[in-house]
């Protein structure tokens, strides 16, 4: 890994709250938080504000992942999972998130850790119009092609 950051340039909209922060060094995932307090009934979900818009250089993309912590404690996803911020989006970071559990509701505060951004490399693609396409080994197998959690399971109907 390089180390080096890269430099992100963060308008932070409400100067309250924290720029997005890794926990520890090597994460990936830089924490951000809600600048409202929300609650989330079973199988709601809500828009939440992060409080900060973001300038990526060109090449990079900004992938809003969930916490696990919240996701197996609380039944806390993100409806887009990850979000895609692209590198010219100069609006608020936003967040959808779901209460996926089936009976309680989820009481966020302001100032809250509810996701956390990937900062990636992408290629663009150039995307050429072809009639037919080079063979690979999968061909268009897919879809539990490879069987289900064993290995040893029938796979298809053709068995
Ligand atoms: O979780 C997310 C996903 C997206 N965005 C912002 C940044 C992104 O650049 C923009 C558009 O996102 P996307 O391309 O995923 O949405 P779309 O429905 O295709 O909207 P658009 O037509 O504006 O591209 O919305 C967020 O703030 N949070
Ligand atoms: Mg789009």
């Amino acid at each position: 890994m390089n180390d080096t950051p890269l430099e992100v340039l963060v308008q932070r909209l409400d100067l309250d709250l924290p720029l997005p922060s890794y926990a520890h060094p090597g994460d990936a995932g830089a924490d951000l938080v809600t600048t409202v307090d929300v609650t989330l009934a079973p199988g709601e979900r809500a828009m939440v504000p992060t409080g900060v818009a973001i300038a990526l250089p060109e090449g990079f993309v900004a992938l809003v992942h969930p916490r696990s912590g919240l996701a197996a404690r609380h039944g806390l996803s993100i409806v887009n999972t990850p979000g895609t911020v692209d590198a010219g989006y100069r609006g608020e970071i936003k967040v959808m998130l779901i209460n996926h559990d089936p009976r309680e509701p989820i009481e966020l505060r302001r100032g809250d850790r509810i996701a956390q951004l990937v900062i990636q490399r992408f290629e663009r693609a150039a995307f050429v119009d072809v009639e037919a396409l080079p063979e690979s080994v999968r061909g268009d197998g897919g879809y539990g092609s490879t069987g289900g959690f064993r290995s040893t399971e029938s796979n298809n109907e053709q068995e």
